[in-house]
């Protein structure tokens, strides 16, 4: 891109899509080729050259958590900024890319764990209920052929039920019971038991059960269809660049 092209105004904003055979990718695509004032000038998947994306100005990546952070050193290095909902973003990965953002400031990234409006929603109800109820689970539930477990919304969602409970006071939660078989009770993080299912049929869910002395709450959302994450890409897509550093989750776009 020559600076006389930057600077021409207007024109639609060039987006690329990293992982663009995949289940999301294909979605993404659509999205981006039906929505106004976007244009979709790359459409890059495993083994294509990725410098056809190179003239973008915003790059989507729903690729692996094995390739996403060379991708977005490849985005950032080129200035590109980057609407990015692939899994495996680990507190110390978000610095690296806070960090590689310093010499680049006029970049954007969005990363994001789940782009369904009614998904970050639950995660926010969920983080608002936490500090009044001494017990909490998470289940995840995604179709089989998802790569990770727990999911990266699941994981999120400990998190900030976590940080919101130690801002309560509130202790470990209850649990006395001994794993006879490993695994049986889930996974833990932060202190949150996470369980994940895996079933056809099935595309990405979430419950979120509170628990207190005679009383059960359980949040839930339920993404049916990929179309659901659309919205929220193309809300990211059309912010990010106007959004400079590292912008964790939509709740700022949503605001
Ligand atoms: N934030 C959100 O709202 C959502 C996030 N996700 C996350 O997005 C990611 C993708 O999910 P999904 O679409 O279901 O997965 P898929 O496996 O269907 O798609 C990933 C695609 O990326 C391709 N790919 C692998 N390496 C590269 C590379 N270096 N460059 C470009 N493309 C590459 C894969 O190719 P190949 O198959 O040949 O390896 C595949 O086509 C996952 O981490 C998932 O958890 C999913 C849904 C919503
Ligand atoms: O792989 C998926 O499908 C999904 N991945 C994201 C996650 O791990 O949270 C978002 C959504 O749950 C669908």
């Amino acid at each position: 891109m020559t600076d006389e092209q930057e600077k021409t105004p207007a024109g639609p904003l060039r987006v690329g899509v990293l992982g663009a055979r995949g289940r999301m990718g294909i979605e993404v695509c659509k999205a981006v080729e039906a929505a106004d004032g976007v244009e979709l000038v790359a459409a890059m998947d495993q083994g294509d050259d990725r410098s056809a994306a190179s003239n973008a100005q915003v790059v989507v990546d729903f690729t692996t958590p094995d390739v996403v952070m060379d991708n977005l050193r490849w985005c950032i290095d080129r200035g590109i900024s980057a609407v990015v909902g692939t899994t495996g973003f680990s507190e110390q990965r978000l610095e690296q890319v806070r960090e590689w953002l310093a010499r680049k400031p006029e970049v954007g990234v969005v990363i994001a764990p789940n782009f369904g409006i009614g998904a970050v929603l639950m995660m926010q109800f969920a983080a608002r209920a936490a500090r009044h109820f001494e017990s909490v689970e998470i289940i995840e539930q995604h179709h089989p052929a998802k790569l990770d477990a727990p999911s990266g919304t699941a994981t999120h969602t400990a998190r900030q039920i976590a940080r919101a409970r130690a801002e309560a006071g509130l202790g470990p939660v209850p649990d006395a019971t001994k794993d006879e078989v490993p695994g049986a009770r889930g996974a833990e993080i932060d202190g949150v038991r996470v369980h994940a299912v895996r079933a056809t049929g099935l595309v990405a869910h979430q419950e979120v059960l509170f628990g207190a002395t005679g009383e059960t709450l359980t949040i839930r959302h339920d993404s049916y269809d990929r179309a659901s994450f659309m919205p929220g890409v193309l809300l990211a897509v059309r912010a990010v660049r106007s959004r400079p550093g590292l912008t964790v989750g939509l709740d700022a776009l949503l605001d």
